[in-house]
């Protein structure tokens, strides 16, 4: 990273990986994640929301904190699978850093995209000192576009039609109606200002994957700077998604009520 884009010495960076049933993946997103960090000497800290995973995510968290020590590594546990927004409402409330990162803890999202590679959140936010990047799987420019960021791959890989469907489908419906200007409102690759994402949060009603559309129509309406960078979604290799019939009938009545509301 050129020194002018470093970021200062005070600040921290604090990620949120909700998971469940992710015993396979959590070691090596944790890993990357610590080599992103360390090899360019910024503070960090992982905050694992697990809801009760049967398949032993929480052990496999333990045993992390342990080799990454218990301030790096923190396994905030819930009861049950209470869904994937109130699992970052949950994790936010121990965040330390004035930076917090939401990604995908089964390796669809990469940590390459938060530093190491020329379009990258962390850069991003810093060129344009921004309230909210986005990864966006939907656009092949940073917004603001700026050279230093560069084009990135911007693409999904290794889902089937009906998966890309219900993904373009939910952002196109989003966007017809709300007109929030961003090009990947579903996507959860994403990095905040901490006293943001609080403020946002502290308005938002919804309980699952809708959660991610809402918060940046909720930015939007609130005047907060949104800049995006293109990512590659990967398709998981180890376990299987949560995203269920009800979440996309509870996506569209969240479209349907923002549009009343905001
Ligand atoms: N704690 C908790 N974690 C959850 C829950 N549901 C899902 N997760 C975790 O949330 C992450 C994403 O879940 P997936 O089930 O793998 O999502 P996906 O189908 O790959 O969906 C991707 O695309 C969506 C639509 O674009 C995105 O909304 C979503 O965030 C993700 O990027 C994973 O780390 C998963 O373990 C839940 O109820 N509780
Ligand atoms: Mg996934």
């Amino acid at each position: 990273m050129p020194s002018s884009l470093a970021t200062t010495g005070s600040d921290k960076y604090s990620v949120i990986l909700p998971t469940y049933n992710e015993r396979r993946n959590l070691p090596i997103i944790v890993w990357l994640l610590a080599r992103t960090f360390e090899t360019s000497g910024i503070s960090w800290e992982v905050i694992v929301v697990d809801d009760a995973s049967p398949d032993g995510t929480q052990e496999v968290a333990r045993q992390l904190a342990t080799v990454y020590g218990e301030d790096r590594v923190i396994l905030k546990p819930r009861a049950g699978k209470l869904g994937l927004g109130t699992a970052y409402v949950h994790g936010l409330n121990f965040c330390t850093g004035n930076f917090v990162i939401i990604m995908d803890a089964d390796f669809s999202h990469h940590s390459s995209f938060l530093l190491r590679t020329p379009s990258t959140d962390i850069r991003q936010q810093k060129l344009h000192n921004l309230d909210i990047v986005t990864g966006t799987r939907y656009s092949s420019y940073s917004k603001p576009f700026s050279k230093d960021v560069g084009l990135g791959p911007g693409g999904v890989h290794g889902w089937d039609l009906k998966r890309k469907l219900v993904s373009r489908g939910a952002n196109f419906l989003a966007d017809t109606l709300l007109r929030p200007g961003v090009s990947d409102l579903t996507g959860s690759f994403r990095l905040y200002r901490t006293n943001v994402i609080k403020d946002i949060i502290s308005r938002c009603t919804s309980k699952g994957y809708v959660f991610q559309m809402e918060i940046i129509v909720r930015a939007r309406s609130l005047g907060y700077t949104v800049g995006e960078v293109p990512i590659t979604f990967v398709d998981r290799i180890f376990g299987e998604s949560k995203l269920s019939g009800n979440e996309i009938v509870g996506y569209a009545k969240g479209v349907a009520g923002l549009w009343w509301t905001v």
